[in-house]
């Protein structure tokens, strides 16, 4: 990923968005951007104020959506107070469409040998491994006990390369996953198609190919503005926040840069501490 325009300025960015509303977008991922990372993936929910600020903005623009590894019902479950929001669950696997969670027939095929992957690593990796069975996914969670990390790696690997699954590495976890044509590169790439401005927030090594589909779309059409927010942290936020526009210090952070977006448009009040930051 590199770098090839020059500094895009805070207020620039947000102007540019306002002034042309109907063909911007938002697009976010979910864990460490609008949720804080904890040990139990189960207790999670969004930082205060982030699900009403995601309601406004879906208001003002053309398009917000939820890109994420998380199930698709389990975004419709945590965002059910922002009902214009468009969620993406699996990497793009899942979609909810009118309220139903939808799954990529391809990926679906995938479900059989994915049952098979969550039981295997039950029975072979250490206990302190926390195996989140995603029904598509088979997420191998090593926060508990970093120093397994090798182990779990390896294990992974195998099974991988055994069953011709994909893997995806972030933050304390590898996740093993069907070898369909989806990621959060594919998914941005198809929804900005209609747009002229997109932003996209994100915090681990998945949200990279987000940030690669805004850049390839601004080198094939100069018209178009991605703005790439990284929400910092010291496991994988440093490769992200090199490439990033603008970066937030944590998911606490990110409603409070919202706001900064929301105020600017026409009868909005204006953020508190507007302007001072995201420079
Ligand atoms: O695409 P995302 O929405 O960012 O999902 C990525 C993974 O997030 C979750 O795991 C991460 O957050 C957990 C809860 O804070 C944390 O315990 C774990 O160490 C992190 O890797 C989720 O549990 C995974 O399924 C997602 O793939």
């Amino acid at each position: 990923m590199a770098t090839s325009r020059a500094p895009l300025r805070f207020a620039e960015a947000v102007s540019a968005t306002v002034s042309e509303s109907a063909g911007s977008g938002f697009f976010f991922d979910y864990d460490g951007t609008l949720a804080p990372i904890m040990r139990d993936p189960g207790a999670v929910f969004p930082v205060a104020g982030a699900v009403a600020r995601l309601q406004v903005l879906a208001r003002l623009v053309s398009k917000v959506a939820i890109v994420s590894a998380r199930p698709a019902a389990y975004l419709r479950d945590r965002f059910s107070g922002a009902p214009q929001l468009r969620l993406f669950g699996l990497y793009g696997m899942q979609t909810v469409e009118d309220g139903r969670v939808r799954t990529d027939a391809e990926a679906e095929l995938w479900a059989p040998v994915m049952r098979r992957v969550a039981e295997e690593a039950a029975r072979d990796l250490p206990r302190e491994i926390l195996i989140e069975d995603k029904a598509l996914i088979v997420a191998l969670h090593y926060r508990s006990a970093p120093a397994l990390r090798g182990a779990v790696e390896r294990w992974s690997s195998r099974k991988a390369a055994e069953l011709g699954l994909r893997e995806q590495y972030g933050r304390m976890v590898v996740e093993l996953r069907p070898p369909v044509e989806r990621d959060k590169g594919t998914v941005v790439a198809r929804e900005i198609e209609t747009l002229t401005r997109a932003w996209y927030f994100g915090d681990d090594l998945s949200d990279g190919r987000a940030f690669d589909a805004l850049r390839g779309r601004e080198e094939r059409d100069p018209a178009f503005m991605g703005v790439r927010v990284a929400v910092a942290n010291t496991e994988t936020g440093d490769e992200l926040a090199r490439v990033a526009d603008f970066t937030v210090a944590s998911p606490e952070d990110t409603p409070a840069l919202l706001d900064h977006v929301i105020s600017a448009f026409p009868g909005r009040p204006p953020a508190v501490g507007a302007g001072s930051r995201h420079r």
